[in-house]
C-alpha cells in the first residue's frame, strides 16, 4: 500500500498572515513521521515564506501549476525549477479550474507534468468529470481518456500522484459517495497497472472534492484512496490537523 498523502490546496486565497497557519500544521507534524505525507499546496506568493515556516517538521510545500517549460518569454508564469527553487516539492498540475480558467488540455497537463519530473519534483495529476458528463454516462469513458493523455510518455509509476475530483463535488459541499469514489479509483488503479505494470500499484490516488474533518474518515476508508486532496478544509491548521491525524491514525 503506498503511503497515505495529505494535501492541501490553498487556491486563489492566503496573504502573509496566513502563514500562521502553516506553522500551526508544521508544528503538528514530526519530521520523523511514517504516518500519512503532509502537503499544502499555497499560491506562488507564499511558497518561499511558507517552507522556512515548515523548515524542520514533516510539513512538506508544494505548488499550484507551472509552466510547460523551463524558462523564457511567459509573463506571469512560473517554471518548475522556480517552485522547487522556492522549497516546493510537489506541484499540481491539471486542476479543473485551471482546465476551466486557463483552456489547460490533457496535452499542456502532461506537458506540466513532464517538466514538473525533469525539475524533480512530484506532479499531482488532477483527472475528474463534470456533472454533465457524469448525467450523460460518461465518466470512466472522461477518466480514462485524462489518464491516457495527461500523464507523460516516460514518467515512473512512483513519481507521480493521480488526484480524483470529481468537478461537481469541488467546493460545493456535495461529496461522491462511498461508491461513486471506489468505483472510480478503482478504474484509475487498473487504468495505471495497464499502462505500468504491478509498479502502477505503488502510484497514489487521492480524493478530492468537499473533504472535510466530518467525512475524511469514511472517505480515506475506501478502496484505492491513498489520501486526499482538501481544498476549502486546508486553510485552517484546526480543519486540516484533523484530516491528518484521522489518516495518521
Ligand atoms: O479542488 C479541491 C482541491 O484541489 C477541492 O476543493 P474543496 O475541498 O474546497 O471542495
Amino acid at each position: 500500500m503506498p503511503r497515505t498523502l495529505i494535501a492541501g490546496n490553498w487556491k486563489m486565497n492566503g496573504l502573509m498572515a496566513n502563514l500562521a497557519e502553516v506553522e500551526r500544521v508544521a508544528a503538528e507534524v514530526p519530521a520523523s513521521s511514517e504516518g500519512a505525507e503532509t502537503l499544502l499546496c499555497l499560491p506562488a506568493t507564499l511558497i518561499h515564506a511558507g517552507s522556512a515556516k515548515s523548515e524542520g517538521s514533516g510539513l512538506k510545500i508544494g505548488g499550484e501549476t507551472c509552466h510547460a517549460n523551463e524558462k523564457g518569454a511567459h509573463t506571469g508564469d512560473l517554471a518548475a525549477e522556480m517552485l522547487k527553487d522556492a522549497g516546493a516539492s510537489y506541484v499540481i498540475v491539471g486542476h479543473s479550474e485551471r482546465r476551466a480558467d486557463h483552456g489547460e488540455t490533457d496535452a499542456v497537463v502532461a506537458a506540466q507534468a513532464s517538466a514538473a519530473l525533469r525539475a524533480g519534483i512530484t506532479p499531482i495529476i488532477c483527472v475528474g468529470e463534470t456533472l454533465d458528463q457524469r448525467d450523460a454516462g460518461e465518466v470512466l469513458t472522461v477518466i480514462t481518456t485524462q489518464m491516457a493523455e495527461s500523464i507523460p510518455e516516460g514518467a515512473e509509476a512512483a513519481a507521480i500522484v493521480i488526484a480524483y475530483e470529481p468537478v461537481w463535488a469541488i467546493g460545493t459541499g456535495r461529496v461522491a459517495t462511498s461508491e461513486q469514489i471506489a468505483e472510480v479509483h478503482t478504474s484509475i488503479r487498473n487504468l495505471l497497472v495497464r499502462r505500468f505494470g504491478d509498479a502502477g500499484r505503488t502510484t497514489r490516488i487521492l480524493y478530492g472534492g468537499s473533504m472535510n474533518p466530518g467525512n475524511a474518515a469514511e472517505i480515506l476508508a475506501v478502496a484505492e484512496v491513498n489520501g486526499g486532496l482538501i481544498g476549502g478544509a486546508s486553510l485552517k491548521a484546526a480543519d486540516f490537523l484533523a484530516i491528518y491525524r484521522l489518516a495518521a491514525q
